[in-house]
């Protein structure tokens, strides 16, 4: 097991807190505050009971177009939090330590993007972590770190799995509440329905082969880019637009696709219709109607209602990937229409950023769990252990 705050005595320690808070930025200020959100529970239960908070998160990807400074984070957290909460641009420097001994009880500050730091993009084991800089000049004004960021959980990078190296760790509500829902699948109510659609295909395949093999899925249904891998796989000729999207993320899903129909096909359901873009408007297609020379954008109405009647009956529904391009209107139908269906399932998990905003977004409600994960939470569901848990795990330090 691991510690959690349960565990932690907070008055008047000053702690390193990481979270996950990586979110969709509209012209460098955040457009999504959700994830923020996420963390209020843990952050206001440590600052009210009198810990010294510093901050810890990366947002976006060096190079990547979401890649910013944390100051418009720490301005949402300070208006939402009743405790004071600052910003420091810098992480690990004299600055950064400075400004964390001069935290008074019950005070916040927000250090830089842990990722404006090279070595925090690389990946180490904890040991190698704990002797980065980031960590090694940040640890000793902290006297215990606390994890709360499941969502990066499968990363295995410094400000990750270093700290409780060197301090004890414990975990956040967030990360403790994900790992006893994601953790516990395999004794939820059956029959289970994988519900596993979006754009990660490597990944949905990985999920696929691991909850089949270990027996946890009863059904999978396979929707968006996924779904259309395996449509692929069963010889279903889409059209090179289709085949085109599927092969660029990955040149053996269909091969590894079929490989699972011939193992699981029983089990896996695939969609009997897709919808295309055809002069501007949605068109939906039988598979018979097919090569379309526009690419399959969502699922269809015959494929919502036979997925619907799976997920109608399942007693736990665990839904990854949303089913077309939401983000369009007009291929909005499947994902909002699906995961509706999945909220009437016994017990109803949904992961993924992608596809947790694409619900707000299309006012899908009801889901019993909505995890803040999205390769992280692939990833517990496939039973692959997670780096920054298992360091947790190890409890170097006594509480
Ligand atoms: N048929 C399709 N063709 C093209 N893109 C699709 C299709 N179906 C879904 N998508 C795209 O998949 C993307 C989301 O997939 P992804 O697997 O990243 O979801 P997620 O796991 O919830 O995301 P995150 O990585 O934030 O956790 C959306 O941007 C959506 O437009
Ligand atoms: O949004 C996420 O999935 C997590 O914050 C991890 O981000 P990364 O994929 O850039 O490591």
């Amino acid at each position: 097991m691991f510690q959690t705050l349960a565990d932690l005595s907070a008055a008047g320690t000053t702690l390193g807190v990481r979270v996950d808070i990586n979110s969709p930025l509209e012209d460098g200020e955040l457009a999504d505050d959700s994830r923020v959100r996420a963390h209020l529970e843990t952050l206001s239960e440590l600052l009210d009971r009198g810990a010294r908070v510093a901050v810890l998160a990366h947002q976006g990807r060096p190079g990547g177009d979401e890649f910013a400074t944390l100051a418009s984070h720490a301005a949402r957290l300070d208006e939402l939090l009743d405790a004071p909460v600052d910003y420091c641009d810098a992480t690990f420097t004299a600055a950064a330590r400075e400004r964390v001994d001069a935290l008074e009880n019950g005070e916040c500050v927000v250090l830089e993007n842990t990722r404006f730091y090279s070595e925090e993009y690389m990946e180490f084991d904890p040991e190698t972590a704990a002797d980065t800089f980031l960590v090694r000049e940040l640890a000793p004004a902290l006297d215990a770190f606390v994890n709360d960021a499941f969502a990066a959980a499968h990363r295995s990078q410094p400000s990750l799995v270093g700290f409780p190296v060197r301090v004890p760790g414990y975990a956040g509500r967030v990360m403790e509440q994900e790992l006893e829902v994601l953790g516990s699948i395999e004794s939820t109510t059956t029959p289970r329905v994988y519900a596993l659609g979006g754009a990660k295909i490597v990944d949905s395949l990985d999920v696929a082969r691991s909850v089949l093999e270990r027996g946890f899925a009863d059904h999978v249904i396979v929707s968006g880019i996924v779904g259309n891998a395996f449509l692929l796989a069963d010889g279903v000729q889409l059209g090179a637009a289709s085949a085109h999207v599927v092969n660029e993320r990955s040149d053996r899903a269909v091969k590894r696709a079929g490989d699972l129909l011939d193992e699981f096909g029983s089990r896996i359901h695939l969609p009997r219709d897709v919808a295309v873009e055809r002069d501007g408007e949605r068109v939906e297609l039988d598979l018979g109607a097919l090569p379309s020379q526009n690419a399959a954008m969502d699922i269809g109405a015959k494929t919502i209602a036979a997925y619907g009647e799976f997920l109608d009956e399942a007693g736990t529904a665990i839904c990854n990937g949303p089913a077309g391009v939401f983000e369009d209107e007009r291929f909005a139908t499947g994902t909002r229409e699906l995961y509706e269906a999945a909220t009437h399932s016994g017990y109803s998990i949904v992961g993924g950023g992608d596809t947790a905003a694409a619900l707000r977004r299309l006012g899908v409600e009801g889901f019993d769990h909505v995890s803040t994960g999205g390769g992280a939470a692939l990833r517990m569901l496939t039973g692959e252990p997670l780096p920054a848990v298992e360091v947790l795990r190890a409890n170097r330090h006594s509480a």
